[in-house]
């Protein structure tokens, strides 16, 4: 029997440390640990993340969504870059659920945030590239608290509108933003209501050039079509704001957004509270994602589904009775 090869141990106190004192390697390691599936990786993960917990918390965490192309990419360089410059350490994380099927990332791509990638205050990570959505947000949100232990007070996390990738990254951050562009009213409607109905501020960009008119538009519709779906005595209306990522107009107008935002909520109380909720919703979530994962996986319901599933099939049992008939071979372990 050959034996695996050893690895270097983990030492999970030495890696907080070097966490602590920003030692860029240490957190990079720490981010790999989290995002592996392995057993005793897993382990460590939570040993480490239960030390780091305590110094988490102290950053503005913005969810920024918007279609490929939208200029993500440059806004979030042209954002960081001035974040930098007024002193803060800004970190880039990406949840890219089609990266877990491709292998390839398309977020979070340094090559695209050339200013922000060679400062030594900002931090880029590319999505997770393995595992489903739920592993990929379960590294993101873990992430965010290493990052946080390393001192990192902005927090941005991109994703593109792929399946339930905006109701993630809206369930991990503080503020979610949907950049968007010009568009007539026509293109408008395609805009999924669901992302306004998430969205705590929306940004038309590329407003440049030939496009300030059009964008000024646009934004004028995307108020009103904002002010249909989210309740008029809700603590904040999300505010429509037009900008340019390329010419970096608009980019201080998008922060004073996010601060205004954090004080509306924090002065109601439900700054934390909203944070708190989110950590109890994830607790949730991932209690439903493994019970599913353990039914799937005993034997049992193994050995009872082929039958259950073909008398579905030929229409001699109902849905209902099936899904019974499953639960009680799990039950009956
Ligand atoms: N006119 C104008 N063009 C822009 C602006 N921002 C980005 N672009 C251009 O739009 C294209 C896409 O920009 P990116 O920043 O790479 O877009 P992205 O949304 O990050 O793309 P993904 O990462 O694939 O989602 C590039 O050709 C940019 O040069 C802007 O503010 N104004």
């Amino acid at each position: 029997m050959s034996t695996a090869p050893s690895r270097p141990a983990i030492d999970v106190g030495a890696l907080a440390e070097g966490i602590r004192a920003g030692r860029r390697a240490d957190l990079s390691r720490a981010i790999t640990l989290v995002e592996s599936t392995r057993v005793d990786h897993r382990a460590l993960a939570q040993e480490l993340l239960m030390l780091l917990l305590p110094e988490s918390g102290g950053s503005h965490r913005v969810g920024i969504t918007g279609v490929p192309g939208v200029g993500k990419s440059t806004f979030i360089d042209a954002l960081g870059s001035n974040l930098i410059e007024q002193g803060h350490r800004v970190a880039v994380l990406a949840v890219d659920p089609s990266s877990t099927r491709t292998g390839g990332s398309i977020l979070g791509d340094k090559t695209r945030m050339g200013r922000l990638s060679t400062s030594p205050d900002a931090f880029i990570r590319p999505s997770p590239t393995a595992g489903t959505l739920g592993g990929v947000a379960k590294a993101t949100r873990e992430t965010i608290v290493l990052l946080e232990a390393a001192g990192y007070d902005v927090v941005l996390v991109e994703t593109v509108g792929v399946g339930q990738s905006e109701v993630t990254v809206a369930n991990m951050t503080d503020i979610f933003c949907f950049l968007t562009l010009s568009r007539t009213g026509d293109q408008l409607q395609g805009i999924k209501k669901g992302v306004l109905e998430l969205a705590d501020m929306v940004a038309v960009n590329k407003a440049d050039g030939k496009f300030v008119i059009e964008a000024k538009r646009t934004a004028r519709e995307l108020a009103g079509a904002l002010s249909l779906v989210h309740p008029h005595d809700a603590l904040w209306q999300p505010p429509v704001i037009t900008m340019s990522g390329r010419e970096g107009s608009g980019v201080e107008e998008f922060w004073d957004t996010v601060l205004r935002h954090a004080q509306v909520l924090k002065e109601a109380g439900e700054f934390d509270a909203k944070r708190a909720r989110q950590q109890v919703d994830w607790t949730w979530s991932m209690v439903h994602e493994q019970l599913l994962d353990r039914l799937l996986h005993d034997a049992d319901v193994k050995a009872a589904r082929g039958g259950i599933e073909e008398r579905v099939r030929q229409g001699t049992l109902t849905a209902a009775l099936a899904s019974q008939a499953i639960l009680e071979a799990f039950d009956h372990r």
